[in-house]
């Protein structure tokens, strides 16, 4: 089947290309861009106004599934995937079981395959049942397609099992995620140790607690040359670490969320919201300006939202009752138009590397460029849409997020994988076509 697609501003920093022009697909690939192109059959959209850029990828996102499809499964947040404008997603492996062998890692891809609205790659743990003990089945996993490892919701506390796992995963040249969080340091730390911590008088979660581990791991990471990425860093001088790594020419990159670039611990008030709860914590207002720095200045690899659905009676609790994590994957591109390339912190282009270019890269996923041949995985934004984020409008089963309300400008209106549409006018239609 062919596809044209009319009229759309093509951005992709990848091959310098930002221009209005027309991209002809055919078996889910890209054969041509050019202008006035046509084509004897098929379907042919037209998208003036819009900008297509190769397909997001977030790299950091909780499917649930198996074992929690009470707060989400693999249809409902794939679905939610494509609706925030992603063409694919890495699922995280705290599931139950946890993905610490093959056989979860066949599961989630099969069910993916089958009622999936988005690409979904598996991440396998590093330890068994993300325990830190003893090494997860990777060289098996990593046979049956585990794209990257990881004990996320977990710091691996042994800096001896922490080599091992670096060690390991270089054979078989696989990226090793990092949660870094020194457990005896956070303890049952609730948010940013400090000034917030004192207000509200909930037991603090240090910076330190979070900066021992970057700092340990860019060491193993030294010894090995294993490719080591930190998730979700929050604070300035965790980055600042990593800035340094890089300069020192160590495989390190890392990554960052919409909320700990957009909120800080002073908004967390005395109604004590636990959708503002979150592991790690949201941190202080300088952290968050050392955070968009490194986005500006190349130190940041990925915008990742840690999309992490709860069930609303599960967040309904006392604060330090309630599980950490919130939404995010609807949210993402919005917030991010709205608030990193409207206020002038990065540009569109490097908004484009950040969440679809460099994902892949770190993922060992293959490249996906706006050029003949490519696979035909684009995202097309709507830059002028203005919209409040509702409750209502969420494909996901959670709306566990301290984003509803807020009104944002640019959105995804259009998603294709392999050339077929997942998303339609804003609206979500089919799950990936094999
Ligand atoms: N980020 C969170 O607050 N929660 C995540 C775990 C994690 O990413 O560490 C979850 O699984 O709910
Ligand atoms: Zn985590
Ligand atoms: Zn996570």
């Amino acid at each position: 089947m062919a596809l044209m697609l009319k009229n759309a501003r093509l951005l992709d920093p990848q091959v310098g290309l930002d221009e209005v022009a027309d991209i002809l697909i055919r078996d889910g690939r890209i054969v041509e861009i050019g202008h006035d192109l046509e084509m004897p059959k098929g379907i042919e959209r037209d998208l003036s106004g819009k900008i297509i850029v190769p397909g997001l990828v977030d790299m950091h996102v909780h499917l649930r599934d198996p074992g929690f499809e009470y707060k989400g499964d693999i249809e409902s947040e794939t679905k939610a995937a494509a609706h925030g404008g992603f063409t694919a997603v890495c699922a995280m492996p705290n599931t139950n079981p946890v993905c610490d062998n093959a056989t979860i890692v066949e599961y989630v891809q099969r069910k993916a395959s089958e009622v999936g609205f988005c690409r979904v790659l598996v991440s396998g743990a590093l330890t068994q049942g993300l325990e830190g003990e003893v090494l997860s089945e990777m060289g098996d996993m990593v046979a049956h397609g585990a794209v990257a490892f990881t004990d996320d919701g977990r710091g691996v506390q042994d800096s001896g099992m922490m080599r091992r796992t670096m060690d390991y995963a270089k054979q078989f040249d696989r990226v090793v995620m990092c949660h870094c969080q020194d457990e005896g340091l956070v303890g049952a730390g609730q948010v940013n140790e400090g000034e917030c911590s004192t207000r509200l008088g909930l037991l603090g979660w240090p910076a330190e607690g979070e900066e021992l581990e970057i700092m340990r791991d860019i060491a193993l990471c030294r010894l090995t040359g294993c490719h080591f990425h930190a998730q979700h860093v929050t604070t300035a001088r965790g980055l600042e670490l990593i800035r340094a790594a890089k300069a020192e020419g160590l495989p390190v990159t890392c990554e960052v969320t919409p909320h700990h670039l957009l909120l800080d611990d002073s908004m967390i008030g005395e109604d004590y919201d636990t959708n503002y709860k979150v592991n790690p914590p949201l941190r202080t207002k300088a952290d968050v300006a050392a955070l968009r720095a490194g986005l500006a200045d190349g130190t940041v690899d990925a915008i990742v939202t840690d999309h992490a659905p709860h069930a609303t009676y599960e967040k309904d609790r006392e604060f330090e009752l309630a599980p950490f994590g919130m939404t995010g994957i609807e949210t993402s591109l919005g917030l991010m138009l709205t608030h990193m390339v409207g206020e002038g912190v990065i540009g569109l282009n490097r908004l484009v590397e950040l969440m679809a270019v460099n994902p892949r890269t770190i993922l060992r996923d293959e490249r996906v460029a706006i050029e003949p041949g490519s696979i035909a995985d684009l995202t097309v934004i709507d830059p002028d849409a203005e919209w409040t984020v509702a409750k209502d409008d969420f494909c996901s089963k959670a709306q566990n997020t301290p984003f509803v309300g807020w009104n944002l400008r640019g959105r995804a209106t259009d998603v294709f994988v392999g050339g077929y549409a997942t998303m339609e006018d804003g609206a979500v239609c089919s799950t990936v076509k094999k």
